[in-house]
């Protein structure tokens, strides 16, 4: 990837010129407005930077977000739509609360719209009315999980989605979602372009899994496993409370294990994580039931967190499904384990005592902590800035202490996933001092 695919997209043909009033303090201090080329570094690190200064290349960089001087959309005349796709995750309805409020006050627009259950919304059969979104209307949303305008899974039809774009006279479509939404978002931007409409198209980060690339975090994450890190606590008590207690906490996270690696960071009592990322055995020396065996020897007790994606190959392929969106549909790894461990302890006559616990859906439809409200809150205002200012095909997001914009097709090329080599699983062995590879020898 060179410098040149991180640029963002700009609405062809400029409508009007507004400005965008400058926060300024009484005394007349304003705060500044971003220029284009206003970027943050990926890679931070002196190695890096002059490894690019020896080859004369143009380090990668992220555009900054913020507000920009020059608006592309006329306030006046400008209408917003909102839809909310995929699963649940917290702080939607403070994304959505955010987006309102920031149009509403701080550029005056005053017609939004929300689209009922995701992408669905959009599509005549199913027959969803749009809402409108006034301040008002939003005024309390954020005491709640979930969504007030619904969300759904599965494919619709991209054409049929910017015809009712138009019809509406949509002039900005916020998308918030995950890399599924994203992808949609940029397949309507594509079906835009073709129709040389001036519509933007922004994306909003929103995942429990943190699986979206380029992006540090996505809102909801930090929420989730702050809600697992409870969860676990009480289950190290069911653990710790019978001879050879082992409790097992299952995780979501489909494909990545940022969910389990983090709340077991944030717990510090577990002793074993699994995730989608790294490969293990059942048996053999280093095989996990011989690595939990060892360790109920010498402490008596065990505490498992398993990310729902860990493991998938003891299951047979053949028997893979998918659910609407085309999202694989992870066998259940927490049971598999279960029976595994029950099968091989009694056949060796070892005592052991032992709780499945799946929180399943309780991680992710809960209302948004402080940090993740505060969060969602900055996501909404800056990519209002960027819509108003005329960008598209982008998401905001979020790196090395900057919010950030990124092309759509960036922030998907590749989902986020741990480097088993890397500083975050190397802290995850350190803290449950469990084996680097519990492979076969
Ligand atoms: N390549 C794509 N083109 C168009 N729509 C897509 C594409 N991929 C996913 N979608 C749609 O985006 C929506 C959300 O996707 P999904 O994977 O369920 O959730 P998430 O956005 O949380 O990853 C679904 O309606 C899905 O059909
Ligand atoms: O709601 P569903 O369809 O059961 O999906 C469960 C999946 O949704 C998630 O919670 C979040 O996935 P998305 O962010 O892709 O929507 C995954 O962790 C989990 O595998
Ligand atoms: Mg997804």
């Amino acid at each position: 990837m060179t410098h040149d695919d991180f640029k963002v997209k700009v609405l062809g043909r400029a409508e009007v010129k507004s400005k965008l009033t400058p926060s300024s303090l009484s005394d007349g201090t304003a705060f500044g407005f971003i220029e284009n080329d206003d970027r943050v570094l990926i890679n931070t690190t002196l190695s890096n930077y002059k490894q690019d200064v020896e080859t004369s290349k143009t380090p990668i960089s992220f555009e900054i977000a913020g507000p920009h001087e020059y608006l592309y959309f006329n306030p006046s005349n400008t209408k917003v739509a909102i839809v909310t796709c995929g699963g649940l995750c917290p702080g939607v309805n403070n994304v959505i609360q955010s987006v309102v409020n920031q149009l509403y006050y701080r550029y005056k627009v005053k017609q939004i719209v929300g689209i009922r259950y995701g992408y669905e919304g959009f599509i005549a059969k199913y027959n969803h009315q749009e809402v409108e979104l006034t301040p008002q209307s939003v005024d309390k949303i954020h005491f709640f999980g979930g969504t007030v305008l619904g969300t759904s899974r599965g494919d619709q039809d991209i054409v049929q989605i910017v015809d009712r774009l138009s019809k509406l006279n949509i002039n900005i479509l916020f998308c918030i979602g995950g890399d599924g939404t994203l992808r949609g978002a940029h397949a309507i931007h594509q079906e835009i372009h073709r129709r040389n409409l001036n519509i933007s198209v922004a994306g909003i980060p929103k995942t429990i899994d943190n699986d979206i690339n380029f992006i540090d975090k996505s809102f909801g994450f930090e929420t989730a496993f702050t809600i697992a890190n409870d969860i676990i606590r009480y289950a190290h008590n069911e653990a710790i409370g019978a001879y050879n207690g082992i409790a097992i906490v299952k995780l979501m996270g489909r494909n990545s294990g940022f969910i389990a690696a983090h709340a077991a960071l944030s717990v510090h009592e577990v002793n074993l994580v699994l995730i989608p990322e790294m490969a293990f055995d059942m048996d053999g020396s280093n095989g996990f039931l011989n690595v939990l065996q060892r360790r109920l020897e010498n402490r008596h007790h065990a505490l498992i967190v398993v990310a729902e994606g860990a493991g998938q190959h003891f299951f047979d392929s053949a028997t893979l499904e998918k659910d609407a969106s085309g999202n694989i549909k992870n066998k259940d790894i927490g049971l598999f384990l279960k029976e595994k461990i029950t099968e091989e302890f009694e056949a060796k006559g070892f005592p052991f005592v032992l709780k499945y616990i799946d929180p399943s859906y309780i991680i992710r439809s809960a209302p948004a902590n402080a940090n993740d409200s505060k969060f969602c809150g900055l996501l909404a205002q800056n990519a209002v800035h960027a819509a108003m200012a005329g960008k598209t095909d982008f998401v905001v997001g979020h790196w090395n202490s900057n919010f950030t914009l990124l092309p759509i097709p960036i922030s998907v090329s590749k989902r986020k996933e741990i480097d088993v080599e890397g500083e975050l699983w190397w802290n995850v062995i350190e803290t449950t001092g469990q084996p680097a590879s519990m492979k076969k020898q």
